[in-house]
């Protein structure tokens, strides 16, 4: 892959292990990530696959440093970030944002929309016509500019999904971690988010890493997929070629339980 936005080379992670914490002293480690090696290729949207307790969390978390690798290198856009300290980190993190799985909890209850949507920008010193910023950002992902005055419990699911998509992509960042990001949605919810977050990727040549345990979203989403499992990578290339020839045993598997299609699953048209 010629110029890819993410080198990733012998990328471990151990975290406490906080299922064997022990009353006095630290929690012994625990490895959790066992040396990938990949690359993200730019402006699209790579999915990252693989049952639950696979890895795919701790890794994205990696790559958007909030976690530090315990070894390994993560070149980003062709800067060593894998144990830049947070002095050093914090001007890269506005190129790296997340949208989170569950926006109930991500949203805070007591800010408004616009405050939430306006933070990351007043954190990172844009201050200036912040309410314009705003208008922008909810018009983005197709929500009224009104919304700005809301509180989260005035949204529904699919709403609260779009503001924290706005927040995420307020800053116009290099790269997006999406976790999960759907999975407490109703289907046609689902749809409706998943279609948005195409749009907005080729829109605005975002490089986006989709994590989900949902194989068919994957395919119509992504332009190349991740195969994790127990820390690994078990294969990862152009989502196509993937499905089509899977190489290994553990994919062909994951493949051959996707559901069969529901009657409306035309949602993505490519
Ligand atoms: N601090 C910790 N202590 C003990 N185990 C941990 C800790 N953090 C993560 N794990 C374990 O590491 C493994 C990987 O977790 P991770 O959340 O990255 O997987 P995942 O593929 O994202 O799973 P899911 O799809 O369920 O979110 C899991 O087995 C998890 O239980």
């Amino acid at each position: 892959m010629a110029d890819p936005l993410f080198t990733v080379r012998g990328l471990k992670v151990s975290l406490p292990d906080m299922t064997r914490k022990p009353l006095l002293g630290s929690a012994p480690m625990l490895d959790i990530l066992h040396g990938l090696d990949l690359a993200i290729e730019r402006n699209c949207i790579t999915g990252i696959v693989g049952e639950s307790g696979s890895g795919k969390s701790t890794f994205g978390r990696a790559l958007v440093r909030l976690l530090e690798p315990s070894a390994g290198s993560i070149a980003f856009d062709g800067r060593e970030i894998a144990h830049l300290p947070e002095t050093e980190l914090k001007p890269l993190r506005r190129d790296l944002q997340m949208i989170f799985q569950d926006p109930m909890s991500s949203l805070n209850p007591r800010r408004t929309i616009g405050a939430i949507i306006a933070a990351p920008m007043r954190h990172h010193g844009l201050s200036d016509r912040i309410g314009e910023r705003v208008a922008a950002a909810l018009t983005r992902v197709g929500l009224p500019e009104d919304f700005a005055s809301r509180y989260r419990h005035q949204l529904s699911g699919g709403q609260r999904q779009r503001v924290g998509i706005a927040r995420a992509l307020a800053l116009e960042p290099k790269f997006v971690l999406a976790d999960e990001i759907v999975s407490g949605l109703d289907v046609s919810t689902q749809a409706q988010i998943l279609t948005l977050l195409d749009q907005l990727a080729s829109e605005m040549g975002l490089t986006i890493a989709f994590i989900s345990h949902d194989l068919s979203v994957i395919r119509r989403l992504c332009r190349n997929t991740i195969v994790m499992r127990a820390g690994r990578i078990v294969e990862a290339g152009p989502t196509e070629a993937l499905f089509a020839a899977p190489r290994e045993d553990y994919t062909r598997e994951l493949i051959a339980a996707i559901p069969l299609p529901e009657i409306d699953d035309d949602w993505l048209t490519r």
